[in-house]
Parts: C-alpha cells; structure tokens; sequence
C-alpha cells in the first residue's frame, strides 16, 4: 500500500484515499454492528460532527487541524455518549429506528445551525500539515489517511483479541450470557458505541481537511446506509471486511457511474438500485460478507497457547460441609400464578443436589431466581452468608456462581478456547484502553493457560477447534468448561442431560462426579431419573410450585408423597 502512489494515476489516489476515510468508518460498524450486533444507520451523522467541529475552529479561530482533531473527538464522543445513554438501552429494531432519528436530526442540524454555512456548507478548510508539509496532494493525503488506518485497525485488531473484545462479540446473542460471566453489558455496549463514534469522527476529520470544503450531504442517512453496505459486503465481524467493503462498494460505485449510463443510454442514478440488488443477494448468499473467502487464501492463525508465568486470582474456598447456599421460604408470583411458593432448603459445600419435579413444577423458575434473572417476590436467597436475592446475574457471577444454560448459549464461530476464556471475564481486569493497545498479554496469557487447564479437565482436548462443530453432548461439556474458568464457588447446571444420547449422558454423569471428587459443589435440575439418582447426594422435589420432599435419591424414591405426584404411582 505505501508503494502504491508510485504506481497508480492520481485519480486512482485520491479515490483511494476515500476508500481509507470510508473504511474508517467502516471499522466502526465491524465493532458495533459485526460484532456487537447492535445496526447503526446513524455512522455519517458522527462523521459529520468530526468534520464540522474540525472545521468550524480551524476557520473562526485558525487552530491547528491537531488541535481541532482532539476538539472533534471530544465533541463527537460527547454526542455519542448523550445518544448512547438514551438509545442503547433498546432492544431489537427499536435501537436501529433511534439511529435513523438522530442520523436525520444531526443531518438537518448541519444543515440549518448558525455557524455551519447552512446547506451550501463551509469551504477554505486548510489541509492537515506535518513538520510544514501540507498534505494536500493526492499521493500525501493517501498516505496520511492510510497511515490513520492502518493504526486503527490494529488498535482494533487488538481489542478484538482480547478480554473485553470477547465479551463484546458476546453482546451479539443477548445479554445473558455476557451477564451471567460479570460483564456489564449496558457499560460495555457504551463503549463499543463510543469507539465507533470516535472512529467515525477521524474520518470525519480526514474528510474535510483533505476536501477543502463540506456540507452535511455525504453526512446524511442515505451515506449512512451505504456505510452499512459496506460493512455488510466487506463481512462485518472482521477488520479485513471494512477495508474490503469499503473499497469494493466505493470502485465499484465509481464504476458503474460511468458504465450504466453508457449501456442504459441515459443519465440518472442507476448505481443505488443496483447496490439495492447486490445487497440483497449478498444477503441471501453469503450473510457473512466477502472477507470470510479472502480469509481462506490467508495463512491460518498460529494454533499455541501464549507462554506466561502470571496466574489468574483464585478464590478460597469454602470448607466441604459447610452452608454454600440458602433458600428461606423463597416465592416467585406472576400475577396470580404462583411459579413458586415458600421454599426452603441448603445446599452445603462439596454436594451434589438436584432439583427434580414435574413439569411446570417451578424447577427453572426457581433456578432464575438462584441465578439472579428474576428477582424473588418474597424469601432470602444467600451464598456464603451473603444476601444475593437482591442483587443481579452479574453480581451474582462475580460472587462464585457460575452456570450453564438449558438450551446451550456458545460461540459457535469461537474456538474452544476463545469460549472457555469467556468464562474468566471477572477474574481478569483489562479495560478497553489496555486491550487496543494490547498491554494485557501476560493477563491473556493466564486466561489462555487457564482456559485450557479447564478444557483438558473436562476431556476436550483440541482446544483450537470451533465450537460449533462440536455434537451436542460436548458443547454441554464444553459450557461446563467455560464455567469452571471462572472458578466458582457453586456451579448451577440447567438441564445438562437434555438431549444427550444414553453414552453421552454417562459420559456426563462421570465428569460431574469427577468434578465433585475435586472440590465442586454442584446444583443440578434434570429431567433424566436415571441421571439424577446415580449422580446427586440429595434431592429436592417440587410440585406446583412448593417443595414436596427432601432427601437422599433412595429415600426420594420411597417417598409416597412424591410416587403419588411425581411419578405417577407408576415407580
Ligand atoms: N415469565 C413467566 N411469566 C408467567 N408465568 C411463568 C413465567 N415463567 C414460568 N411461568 C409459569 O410458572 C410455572 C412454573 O414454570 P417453570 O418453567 O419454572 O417450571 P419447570 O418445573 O421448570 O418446568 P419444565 O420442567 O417444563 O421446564 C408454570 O406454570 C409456567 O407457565
């Protein structure tokens, strides 16, 4: 690339040096929308406020462009910040529908504000100089927005290989997961809104230095969409998608703008109706953009752990016997119905207890309420003596519990080990700042190390394998995995045997009692009564929402209460 401007016309220059401001942009949306999984059509108004903060203080007070690039990041971020705090708390379309609103709100309001030359915009915007030099000619301006992003970019890079930047690729499914390993999703959600704004705004600065002139056209909703285009093109999970969609959508556009008159024998725009059609396509064959392709030609990442001394914090554990967990007449109503209703019992350290019942017996919601997804309506749920019926699934996490889900909740795109490090999110420290400039290696280090230990615990051994190919007995396994990484005090399992096959649910059974033999206290609700007789110490049944019995598996089948009610009187 930097020997580039030797080679091809100046034309070719400067549209690649648009190509480099687009792809900014882009990048944004690889973090928001590829990512994070959260749509943005609102990535040229953010543009916008960087060009226009830039230059409304180079020309009324002749700064610097240095010094007006600072002034656009801290305004546009403090505009980011301001949307982000009111909108991100949407879920589903209603968050896209805010970026159209406030995209179209900026654009008018560059438009129609007092200082910025309404809508025939601002020009004598000077170029960005360095040791004296403008960079005002095609090969420069290539090299200095080329330069920008490619620093971007591993900054990026970086942050997506790290601590926070799995938990952001884990904001894609929802919040539970990311909440249940400690993430503040609202915060982190934030940030990753914030670092897109910001990057929108570089480029927003590189426009209109390099332009000489703006107005808030190629800041309005219809460039904003084709921003989304390219993300969408490019393949909106990787940093190598921006570039590529930036660059395929931008040639191609300057392409067809002199190709499709010419076969069509007319003029007009012709370019948008066909982006309209290759867009749809593109989403019908190949949902994951171009890059994965690209990516298959490259060399494959090295598959070794990172050597490192440090080790990830480890609790103290509590001693086996003692009070882990305890329910005092714990009640969970909906509206009338009462899910659960005044149940009571412990669960002491090194145990294994599993809760039983029929269907709509209570069982999950009860174990939401444990987990801190529902709150109680009445009773006191505490770990190790401390009060959690309060507080919420992160909060919870961060104070020993881990678990697994019903229907498992993976990465499948991840590596075993990229899932199992999710899991120590709380035990590790990196914020964003440190992962872009990747300062956290000896921590990811002991994540990795840690990770891996789990993973061999449990028997999976080909750590950079994706998740997604393995059957399903394994990725349970493999969520128990993920759970152990974050050295819990208790490990809550939601169904784990559900939809195993007979030796995959041996297999399971094995692994626990191993577990259990190691120290791990374990709370199980199954279905499988063959599993749960063989496997637990104690019982817990309940049956329309109250708890009928408790008591050791052999006792549990004598029971005449629950052969009644829970096994038909067929047992
Ligand atoms: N969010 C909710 N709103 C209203 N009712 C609910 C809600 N969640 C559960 N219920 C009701 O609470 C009762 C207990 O349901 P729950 O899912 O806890 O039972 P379960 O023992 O886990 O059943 P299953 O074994 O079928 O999963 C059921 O009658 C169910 O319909």
């Amino acid at each position: 690339m930097a020997i580039l401007p030797l080679l091809v016309p100046t034309f070719y220059l400067t549209l690649l040096g648009n190509v480099g401001i687009y792809a900014l942009v882009a990048l944004g949306l690889v973090l928001l929308t590829g990512v994070a999984g959260s749509t943005s059509f609102g990535q040229a108004a953010f543009m916008g406020v960087g060009a226009y903060t830039s230059a409304v203080l180079c020309l009324r007070l002749g700064l610097s462009p240095w010094l007006t690039l600072l002034a656009a990041l801290v305004v546009t971020g403090a505009v980011a910040l301001i949307l982000g705090a009111i909108t991100l708390r949407m879920q589903g379309h209603f968050l896209p529908l805010a970026t159209i609103a406030w995209g179209l709100s900026l654009y008018y309001t560059f438009g129609n504000a007092p200082f910025t030359g309404g809508f025939t915009g601002l020009t004598g915007i000077p170029p960005i100089t360095l040791f004296g030099a403008a960079l005002n000619t095609p090969s420069r301006f290539y090299w200095l927005v080329w330069a920008v992003l490619g620093i971007c970019a591993l900054l990026l890079q970086n942050l997506l290989h790290s601590r926070t930047g799995r938990a952001m690729r884990a904001l894609r499914g929802g919040v539970t997961v990311a909440e249940s390993f400690g993430v503040n999703t609202y915060w982190l959600r934030v940030q990753t809104f914030l670092l897109s704004a910001l990057l929108s705004a570089v480029a927003g600065w590189l426009y209109a230095h390099g332009q000489g002139f703006i107005n808030p056209t190629p800041f309005g909703l219809a460039q904003g969409i084709e921003f989304l285009f390219m993300a969408v093109v490019g393949g909106s999970g990787a940093v190598g998608g921006a570039v590529l969609g930036a660059g395929l959508i931008t040639l191609l556009r300057d392409q067809l703008q002199n190709l499709l008159p010419k076969l069509l024998g007319q003029s007009g725009d012709f370019v948008t109706p066909v982006f309209g059609v290759l867009v749809i396509l593109m989403l019908q064959l190949a949902r994951g953009g171009l890059w994965p392709l690209v990516e298959r030609l490259l060399p494959a990442a090295p598959r070794t752990l990172v050597a490192g001394t440090q080790r990830l914090p480890v609790q103290v554990k509590p001693a086996p016997g003692e009070d882990l967990l305890v329910l005092e007449n714990v009640s969970k109503h909906f509206g009338g119905l009462k899910a659960v209703e005044g149940v009571s019992f412990t669960l002491r350290s090194g145990e294994i207890l599993g809760l039983i019942g029929p269907n709509g017996a209570g069982k999950s919601t009860l174990f939401n309420v444990i987990s801190g997804v529902l709150p109680p309506t009445s009773g006191r749920v505490s770990l190790r003596g401390q009060l959690i019926s309060a507080l919420s699934p992160r909060q919870i996490a961060r104070r020993g519990l881990a678990r697994t889900f019903q229907h498992v909740k993976l990465f499948p795109e991840m590596s075993l080990l990229g899932n199992a490090m999710m899991g120590g999110y709380a035990r590790a420290r990196a914020g964003v700042g440190r992962s872009l400039l990747h300062l956290e290696r000896n921590e990811e280090a002991a994540l990795q190390h840690d990770a891996a230990q789990q993973l061999a615990r449990v028997g999976l051994g080909d750590v950079f394998e994706l998740a997604g190919n393995l059957p399903l007995g394994q990725q349970r396994v493999l969520e128990i995995a993920r759970a152990l990484v974050a050295d819990p005090t208790l490990l809550l399992l939601d169904e784990p045997a559900a939809g195993l096959r007979v030796g995959e649910k041996r297999e399971l059974a094995a692994l626990l009692k191993k577990l259990q033999a190691e120290g791990v206290t374990i709370l199980i609700v199954e279905h499988d009564m063959d599993l749960v007789m063989n496997l637990v110490d104690r019982l817990v049944v309940m049956n329309y929402g109250e708890k009928l019995a408790e008591g050791r598996p052999r006792e549990i089948q004598q029971h005449p209460a629950v052969r009644e009610a829970y096994l038909g009187g067929a047992a």
